[in-house]
Protein backbone atom coordinates (compact mmCIF):
# COMPACT_ATOMS: atom_id res chain seq x y z
CA UNK A 1 0.00 0.00 0.00
CA UNK A 2 1.01 3.14 -1.10
CA UNK A 3 1.50 6.51 2.14
CA UNK A 4 -0.49 9.43 1.68
CA UNK A 5 0.45 11.58 4.89
CA UNK A 6 -2.87 13.88 5.85
CA UNK A 7 -1.70 16.99 7.85
CA UNK A 8 -4.76 19.03 9.90
CA UNK A 9 -3.41 22.37 10.47
CA UNK A 10 -4.93 24.03 13.82
CA UNK A 11 -4.68 27.44 14.78
CA UNK A 12 -1.43 29.51 13.12
CA UNK A 13 -1.18 26.26 10.61
CA UNK A 14 -3.76 27.44 7.57
CA UNK A 15 -1.21 26.04 4.51
CA UNK A 16 1.86 24.13 3.62
CA UNK A 17 4.24 25.84 0.92
CA UNK A 18 6.76 23.04 0.32
CA UNK A 19 4.85 20.44 -1.86
CA UNK A 20 5.84 19.96 -4.77
CA UNK A 21 2.50 19.47 -7.45
CA UNK A 22 0.39 21.75 -5.11
CA UNK A 23 -3.73 21.62 -5.74
CA UNK A 24 -6.64 22.33 -3.73
CA UNK A 25 -8.62 19.94 -4.02
CA UNK A 26 -12.69 20.33 -3.08
CA UNK A 27 -13.78 17.04 -1.41
CA UNK A 28 -17.39 16.39 -1.76
CA UNK A 29 -18.33 14.03 1.43
CA UNK A 30 -21.47 12.25 2.28
CA UNK A 31 -20.84 13.70 5.77
CA UNK A 32 -21.26 17.75 5.14
CA UNK A 33 -18.48 19.95 3.69
CA UNK A 34 -14.77 19.79 5.03
CA UNK A 35 -13.52 23.08 6.56
CA UNK A 36 -11.70 24.04 3.82
CA UNK A 37 -10.15 22.66 0.36
CA UNK A 38 -7.32 20.31 0.70
CA UNK A 39 -3.87 21.28 -0.59
CA UNK A 40 -2.76 17.26 -2.14
CA UNK A 41 0.74 17.29 -3.10
CA UNK A 42 3.88 15.37 -2.92
CA UNK A 43 7.03 15.97 -0.24
CA UNK A 44 10.11 14.21 -1.08
CA UNK A 45 8.45 11.50 -3.10
CA UNK A 46 5.51 10.51 -0.78
CA UNK A 47 2.11 11.59 -1.46
CA UNK A 48 0.89 14.49 0.89
CA UNK A 49 -2.76 16.33 2.47
CA UNK A 50 -3.39 19.00 4.27
CA UNK A 51 -5.82 20.17 5.78
CA UNK A 52 -6.60 23.15 7.49
CA UNK A 53 -8.88 22.49 10.81
CA UNK A 54 -10.37 25.84 11.10
CA UNK A 55 -10.28 26.87 6.92
CA UNK A 56 -7.98 29.39 5.46
CA UNK A 57 -8.59 32.58 7.84
CA UNK A 58 -9.65 30.82 10.78
CA UNK A 59 -13.58 31.12 10.18
CA UNK A 60 -14.59 27.56 12.16
CA UNK A 61 -15.10 27.33 16.06
CA UNK A 62 -13.84 24.49 17.65
CA UNK A 63 -17.53 23.23 18.17
CA UNK A 64 -18.29 23.94 14.64
CA UNK A 65 -15.42 22.29 12.80
CA UNK A 66 -17.11 19.48 10.32
CA UNK A 67 -14.82 16.62 11.80
CA UNK A 68 -16.61 13.53 10.16
CA UNK A 69 -16.37 15.78 6.79
CA UNK A 70 -13.08 16.00 7.30
CA UNK A 71 -11.55 12.21 8.38
CA UNK A 72 -14.00 10.86 6.02
CA UNK A 73 -12.71 13.51 2.97
CA UNK A 74 -8.59 12.78 4.09
CA UNK A 75 -9.77 8.80 3.80
CA UNK A 76 -11.55 9.30 0.65
CA UNK A 77 -8.48 10.78 -0.78
CA UNK A 78 -6.42 8.10 0.30
CA UNK A 79 -4.59 9.29 3.29
CA UNK A 80 -3.18 6.56 5.33
CA UNK A 81 -1.79 8.65 8.22
CA UNK A 82 -3.27 11.56 10.14
CA UNK A 83 -0.88 14.21 12.12
CA UNK A 84 -2.90 16.61 13.97
CA UNK A 85 -1.16 19.80 14.57
CA UNK A 86 -2.92 21.76 17.21
CA UNK A 87 -2.07 24.63 19.70
CA UNK A 88 -2.85 24.16 23.75
CA UNK A 89 -2.38 25.63 26.94
CA UNK A 90 0.23 23.23 29.51
CA UNK A 91 -0.61 21.98 32.68
CA UNK A 92 2.89 21.51 33.98
CA UNK A 93 5.67 23.68 34.82
CA UNK A 94 8.41 21.87 32.58
CA UNK A 95 6.23 21.69 29.57
CA UNK A 96 6.71 25.31 28.30
CA UNK A 97 5.59 27.57 25.51
CA UNK A 98 7.33 26.36 22.05
CA UNK A 99 7.71 22.74 23.07
CA UNK A 100 6.12 20.06 21.80
CA UNK A 101 4.09 16.96 23.02
CA UNK A 102 2.99 14.10 21.41
CA UNK A 103 0.07 13.13 22.79
CA UNK A 104 -0.85 9.30 23.89
CA UNK A 105 -4.59 9.76 25.84
CA UNK A 106 -7.55 12.41 26.14
CA UNK A 107 -9.94 13.14 27.99
CA UNK A 108 -13.23 14.29 26.23
CA UNK A 109 -15.54 17.47 27.82
CA UNK A 110 -16.66 17.98 24.42
CA UNK A 111 -20.16 18.06 24.50
CA UNK A 112 -23.10 17.67 21.22
CA UNK A 113 -20.25 17.55 18.93
CA UNK A 114 -21.29 14.61 16.04
CA UNK A 115 -18.25 11.88 17.40
CA UNK A 116 -19.25 9.12 15.58
CA UNK A 117 -20.06 7.42 11.78
CA UNK A 118 -22.03 4.84 13.42
CA UNK A 119 -25.29 4.73 14.63
CA UNK A 120 -28.59 3.15 14.64
CA UNK A 121 -28.93 1.07 11.49
CA UNK A 122 -25.18 0.29 11.85
CA UNK A 123 -23.74 -0.20 15.07
CA UNK A 124 -20.06 0.03 15.58
CA UNK A 125 -17.92 0.08 18.63
CA UNK A 126 -13.81 0.54 18.03
CA UNK A 127 -11.45 0.24 21.05
CA UNK A 128 -10.11 3.72 21.71
CA UNK A 129 -8.09 2.19 24.74
CA UNK A 130 -4.75 3.62 22.63
CA UNK A 131 -6.42 6.67 20.81
CA UNK A 132 -3.18 7.17 18.80
CA UNK A 133 -0.61 5.28 16.83
CA UNK A 134 2.54 4.35 18.57
CA UNK A 135 4.29 4.33 15.43
CA UNK A 136 3.28 7.20 13.42
CA UNK A 137 3.58 9.44 17.64
CA UNK A 138 7.45 8.14 17.21
CA UNK A 139 7.87 9.43 14.22
CA UNK A 140 6.54 12.96 14.33
CA UNK A 141 8.41 13.07 17.98
CA UNK A 142 11.66 11.63 15.97
CA UNK A 143 11.31 14.39 13.27
CA UNK A 144 10.23 17.21 15.78
CA UNK A 145 13.89 16.25 17.42
CA UNK A 146 15.67 17.02 14.79
CA UNK A 147 14.31 19.97 13.65
CA UNK A 148 15.30 20.97 17.01
CA UNK A 149 12.57 20.97 18.76
CA UNK A 150 12.28 20.61 22.71
CA UNK A 151 9.57 16.76 22.32
CA UNK A 152 7.73 15.13 25.29
CA UNK A 153 6.38 12.03 24.43
CA UNK A 154 3.04 10.97 26.11
CA UNK A 155 0.76 13.01 27.82
CA UNK A 156 -3.18 13.38 27.87
CA UNK A 157 -4.65 16.25 25.94
CA UNK A 158 -8.40 17.47 27.90
CA UNK A 159 -10.45 18.53 24.85
CA UNK A 160 -12.90 21.05 26.43
CA UNK A 161 -15.64 22.36 24.71
CA UNK A 162 -15.08 25.70 24.63
CA UNK A 163 -14.99 28.55 22.85
CA UNK A 164 -13.92 30.29 26.12
CA UNK A 165 -11.07 29.48 27.70
CA UNK A 166 -11.21 27.57 31.03
CA UNK A 167 -12.12 28.76 34.47
CA UNK A 168 -9.38 28.27 37.29
CA UNK A 169 -11.33 25.94 38.82
CA UNK A 170 -11.71 23.55 35.63
CA UNK A 171 -7.93 24.13 35.24
CA UNK A 172 -6.77 22.77 38.62
CA UNK A 173 -9.54 20.09 38.21
CA UNK A 174 -7.70 18.91 35.03
CA UNK A 175 -4.04 19.55 36.05
CA UNK A 176 -4.29 18.50 40.08
CA UNK A 177 -7.21 15.87 40.50
CA UNK A 178 -7.43 14.39 36.53
CA UNK A 179 -3.42 14.66 35.65
CA UNK A 180 -3.77 16.35 32.18
CA UNK A 181 -0.72 17.35 30.65
CA UNK A 182 -2.79 19.64 27.86
CA UNK A 183 -5.78 21.63 26.82
CA UNK A 184 -7.47 22.30 24.16
CA UNK A 185 -10.77 22.38 22.10
CA UNK A 186 -10.11 20.22 18.88
CA UNK A 187 -8.70 16.85 19.09
CA UNK A 188 -12.08 15.43 20.36
CA UNK A 189 -13.73 13.82 18.17
CA UNK A 190 -11.25 14.05 15.73
CA UNK A 191 -9.23 11.16 17.19
CA UNK A 192 -12.35 8.97 17.96
CA UNK A 193 -13.63 9.37 13.91
CA UNK A 194 -9.64 8.82 12.90
CA UNK A 195 -9.81 5.55 14.64
CA UNK A 196 -13.25 4.38 13.15
CA UNK A 197 -11.97 5.19 9.55
CA UNK A 198 -8.87 2.85 10.58
CA UNK A 199 -6.58 6.06 9.88
CA UNK A 200 -3.48 5.94 11.82
CA UNK A 201 -3.36 8.98 13.79
CA UNK A 202 -0.56 11.40 16.00
CA UNK A 203 -1.27 13.84 17.83
CA UNK A 204 0.90 17.01 18.07
CA UNK A 205 0.65 19.68 20.65
CA UNK A 206 2.28 22.62 20.26
CA UNK A 207 2.44 24.77 23.96
CA UNK A 208 1.17 27.99 23.80
CA UNK A 209 0.69 29.05 27.07
CA UNK A 210 0.22 27.80 30.78
CA UNK A 211 -3.84 28.30 30.84
CA UNK A 212 -4.65 30.16 33.91
CA UNK A 213 -3.53 27.94 36.57
CA UNK A 214 0.49 29.44 37.00
CA UNK A 215 0.65 31.69 39.82
CA UNK A 216 3.66 33.16 37.45
CA UNK A 217 2.16 33.39 34.11
CA UNK A 218 -0.46 35.93 33.48
CA UNK A 219 -4.08 33.74 32.18
CA UNK A 220 -4.15 32.54 28.53
CA UNK A 221 -5.33 34.87 25.78
CA UNK A 222 -5.49 35.27 22.09
CA UNK A 223 -2.71 37.76 22.08
CA UNK A 224 -0.45 35.33 24.42
CA UNK A 225 -1.40 32.63 21.61
CA UNK A 226 -0.53 34.26 18.70
CA UNK A 227 2.58 35.85 19.74
CA UNK A 228 4.18 32.01 20.56
CA UNK A 229 2.30 30.60 17.35
CA UNK A 230 4.68 31.53 14.93
CA UNK A 231 7.79 29.91 16.07
CA UNK A 232 5.75 26.74 16.57
CA UNK A 233 4.25 26.91 13.11
CA UNK A 234 7.84 27.16 11.52
CA UNK A 235 8.74 24.06 13.66
CA UNK A 236 5.55 22.27 12.55
CA UNK A 237 6.74 22.68 8.79
CA UNK A 238 10.34 21.16 9.83
CA UNK A 239 8.32 18.72 11.41
CA UNK A 240 6.48 17.62 8.35
CA UNK A 241 9.60 17.97 6.39
CA UNK A 242 11.21 14.89 8.50
CA UNK A 243 7.87 12.80 7.99
CA UNK A 244 8.59 11.52 4.27
CA UNK A 245 11.83 9.96 5.18
CA UNK A 246 10.83 8.13 8.48
CA UNK A 247 7.24 6.69 7.02
CA UNK A 248 8.34 6.17 3.62
CA UNK A 249 6.88 5.90 0.24
CA UNK A 250 5.44 1.96 0.92
CA UNK A 251 3.58 1.59 3.72
CA UNK A 252 3.71 -1.91 5.90
CA UNK A 253 0.15 -2.78 7.61
CA UNK A 254 0.40 -0.80 11.03
CA UNK A 255 1.70 -2.88 13.35
CA UNK A 256 -1.06 -1.67 16.13
CA UNK A 257 -3.72 -2.48 14.39
CA UNK A 258 -4.76 0.78 13.96
CA UNK A 259 -5.51 0.51 9.82
CA UNK A 260 -8.07 -2.60 10.93
CA UNK A 261 -9.56 -1.05 13.85
CA UNK A 262 -13.04 -2.13 12.45
CA UNK A 263 -12.16 -5.64 12.13
CA UNK A 264 -14.63 -6.88 14.90
CA UNK A 265 -16.48 -3.52 15.31
CA UNK A 266 -19.53 -3.72 13.94
CA UNK A 267 -22.70 -5.36 15.38
CA UNK A 268 -25.61 -4.93 13.58
CA UNK A 269 -26.35 -7.52 11.44
CA UNK A 270 -26.09 -7.50 7.13
CA UNK A 271 -29.85 -7.98 6.63
CA UNK A 272 -30.89 -4.97 9.41
CA UNK A 273 -28.87 -2.39 8.27
CA UNK A 274 -30.00 0.99 6.91
CA UNK A 275 -28.93 1.00 3.51
CA UNK A 276 -28.49 4.79 3.69
CA UNK A 277 -25.80 4.79 6.37
CA UNK A 278 -24.46 1.73 4.47
CA UNK A 279 -23.49 4.27 1.54
CA UNK A 280 -22.52 7.23 3.54
CA UNK A 281 -19.93 4.66 5.04
CA UNK A 282 -18.24 4.07 1.65
CA UNK A 283 -15.29 5.74 2.73
CA UNK A 284 -14.56 5.29 5.93
CA UNK A 285 -15.77 1.47 6.49
CA UNK A 286 -16.52 0.20 2.91
CA UNK A 287 -13.46 -2.38 3.53
CA UNK A 288 -15.43 -4.32 6.09
CA UNK A 289 -19.03 -3.48 5.11
C1 LIG B 1 -6.39 30.47 19.48
S1 LIG B 1 -6.39 29.55 20.97
C2 LIG B 1 -7.77 28.47 20.90
C3 LIG B 1 -7.86 27.58 19.71
O1 LIG B 1 -6.56 27.08 19.35
C4 LIG B 1 -6.60 25.68 19.36
O2 LIG B 1 -6.98 25.25 18.07
P1 LIG B 1 -6.30 24.00 17.33
O3 LIG B 1 -6.47 22.83 18.26
O4 LIG B 1 -7.06 23.81 16.07
O5 LIG B 1 -4.85 24.37 17.11
C5 LIG B 1 -7.64 25.38 20.42
O6 LIG B 1 -8.08 24.05 20.38
C6 LIG B 1 -8.69 26.39 20.11
O7 LIG B 1 -9.51 25.99 19.05
N1 LIG C 1 -5.22 27.27 27.35
C1 LIG C 1 -5.89 26.80 26.31
N2 LIG C 1 -7.09 26.21 26.48
C2 LIG C 1 -7.78 25.71 25.43
N3 LIG C 1 -7.32 25.75 24.17
C3 LIG C 1 -6.14 26.32 23.95
N4 LIG C 1 -5.42 26.49 22.82
C4 LIG C 1 -4.29 27.12 23.15
N5 LIG C 1 -4.22 27.37 24.47
C5 LIG C 1 -5.36 26.86 25.00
Amino acid sequence: MQTRIGIIGGSGLYQLDSLENPEWLSVTSPWGVPSDQILTGVLQGVAMAFLPRHGRGHVHAPSDVPYRANIDALKRLGVTDVISVSACGSFREDLAPGDFLIVDQFIDRTVGRDASFFGSGCVAHVSLAHPTCPRLSAACADAARAAGVTVHEGGTYLAMEGPQFSTLAESRLYREVWGCDVIGMTNMPEAKLAREAELCYASVAMVTDYDCWHPDHAEVDVAQVIATLGANAAHARALVAGLPARLGADRAPCPHGCDRALEHAIMTAPDRRDPDLVARLDAVAGRVL
